[in-house]
């Protein structure tokens, strides 16, 4: 970036938006409640109170009264062929006295000012309404489905099940047992936060289901490989697990809500979902968040059986530096093109720019500004539903969103932009 944004002028002068010290994360939290309509009991606030001390935070205060808040993780995001650091939003909250007079606006220039500052290309978020970012240049970047399997009968399946063992593990054990397996999963998946310990235990295998009580804690269960396929010594490498929580009721008709199933090979990921349908008491696997490409909705050998419910917009990015985001990512195919960049937030980002990718293995990338005439005019916010292979271009050009000046360039681009596998994005925050 050539320079730092400046802040977005206020409505009001008395407003004053800078970093929140420790000292008012509880006013902090008492914004975020009373935004979110939320009552928590003392172990949630506390639990909230520590999340945010490990957090950057900024806050908005007319004269001494908090009346916004904003807090980003310090996630790091895997993109193709690696990962980058990644403030993450989320508490995002603005007094129902202050609303619609630029206190968010404020906010996130802030957040982008300290992006810039700590060299860090991308920003993401979850949002609670999908109208709100949009303007602030996040796109989405990943999706998700929802599907429903009908359990009261076996599952049909086009292929054989991997017959390796399966083990349930306390899900104490399980950020030891499973970290190094999802991260590895990281490495084909662009979109997937990295874990902490923390993160594992407190936030994705909590005893307690935030939203409905009545669920199970959760289970893990852990698909080993074939006996003669283990390594020496014995001890079975894991060829996938799945995260679940069940609720039953007196008849055959509960429900198993499917937080996380990762596996190997398709063999592998379909003992485990013949596993999960085969749950006595249960008549429903809900699965919430499944990639767009999961195999199941190929091996499935009956889709009356088998539905997408849902297709939701997943984890937004912001493309801060537009330049150091492209070069942080490996290509699929060679490209030559000039982009005509608009940004109405970051004028670092915006303009003409050459963007090449040469290389026998599409290594060698470079992004420099140039006069000479676009190729394919395109906003920030679509270059962010792409920049992690999720959004093809070409479906922004035909939807009016992107201009073609050249034909083929979006072709040209998407081909180079291309994964093998979806983006996906499992934690939501
Ligand atoms: C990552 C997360 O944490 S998501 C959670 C977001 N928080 C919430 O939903 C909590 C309840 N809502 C709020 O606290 C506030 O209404 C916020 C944070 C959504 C918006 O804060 P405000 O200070 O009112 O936003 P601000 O005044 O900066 O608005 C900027 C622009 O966004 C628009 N906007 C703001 N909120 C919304 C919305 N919910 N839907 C559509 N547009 C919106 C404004 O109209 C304005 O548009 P303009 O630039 O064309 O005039």
């Amino acid at each position: 970036m050539d320079s730092a944004p400046s802040a977005t002028p206020l409505a009001s002068s008395l407003l004053s938006i800078r970093p929140l010290p420790e000292t008012d994360i509880d006013r902090a939290l008492d914004l975020a409640y009373l935004v979110f309509h939320d009552t928590p009991e003392d172990e949630k606030r506390k639990h909230h109170r520590d999340l945010l001390l490990g957090c950057h935070r900024i806050g908005a205060y007319d004269g001494d009264a908090l009346v916004g808040v904003l807090v980003a993780f310090p996630f790091t995001v895997s993109v193709p062929g690696g990962e980058l650091p990644c403030p993450s939003l989320t508490f995002v909250s603005v007094a129902p006295t202050h609303r619609r007079r630029g206190v968010l606006s404020g906010m996130i220039a802030k957040l982008y000012e300290k992006c810039v500052a700590d060299g860090h290309p991308l920003a993401a978020l979850w949002a609670s309404e999908d109208a709100i970012y949009g303007r602030f240049g996040f796109g989405p970047a990943t999706y998700g489905n929802t599907v429903e399997i009908n359990s009261e009968r076996p599952l049909a399946l086009r292929l054989t099940p991997d017959d390796g063992p399966l083990r349930l593990v306390d899900p104490a054990e399980a950020p030891a047992l499973l970290g190094g397996y999802y991260d590895r999963t990281r490495a084909h998946r662009a979109g997937r936060i990295a874990r902490s310990e923390a993160w594992w235990s407190e936030e994705w295998l909590v005893t307690e289901d935030e939203e409905d009580d009545e669920l199970s804690p959760p289970r893990v269960v852990v698909l080993g490989a074939r006996p003669e396929a283990g390594r020496p010594g014995g001890t079975p490498d894991i060829t996938g697990y799945a995260v679940y929580r069940t609720k039953t009721r007196d008849d055959t008709s509960g429900l198993v809500r499917l937080d996380e199933l990762e596996a190997d090979t398709p063999g592998a990921a379909a003992a485990l979902w013949r596993y999960l349908a085969g749950i006595d008491l249960t008549g429903v696997i809900r699965a919430w968040g499944r990639p767009v490409d999961d195999p199941l909705l190929l091996f499935a050998a009956d889709r009356d059986q088998v539905r997408v419910t849902g297709h939701f917009p997943a984890l937004r990015l912001r493309l801060v530096d537009v330049r150091a985001a492209l070069l942080a990512r490996s290509w699929a195919a060679p490209a030559d093109l000039v982009l005509e960049v608009t940004d109405a937030h970051l004028p670092a980002n915006e303009g003409r720019f050459r963007l090449t990718v040469n290389g026998q293995d599409a290594t060698y990338t470079t992004y420099e500004r140039t006069s000479d005439p676009a190729d394919l005019a395109i906003d920030v916010r679509d270059l962010a539903s792409a920049y992690l292979g999720g959004t093809p271009v070409t479906s922004v050009v035909r939807a009016g969103l992107a201009t073609e000046h050249t034909p083929g360039a979006a072709a040209t681009l998407d081909a180079a932009l291309r994964t093998e596998h979806l983006p996906h994005t499992v934690d939501e925050f």
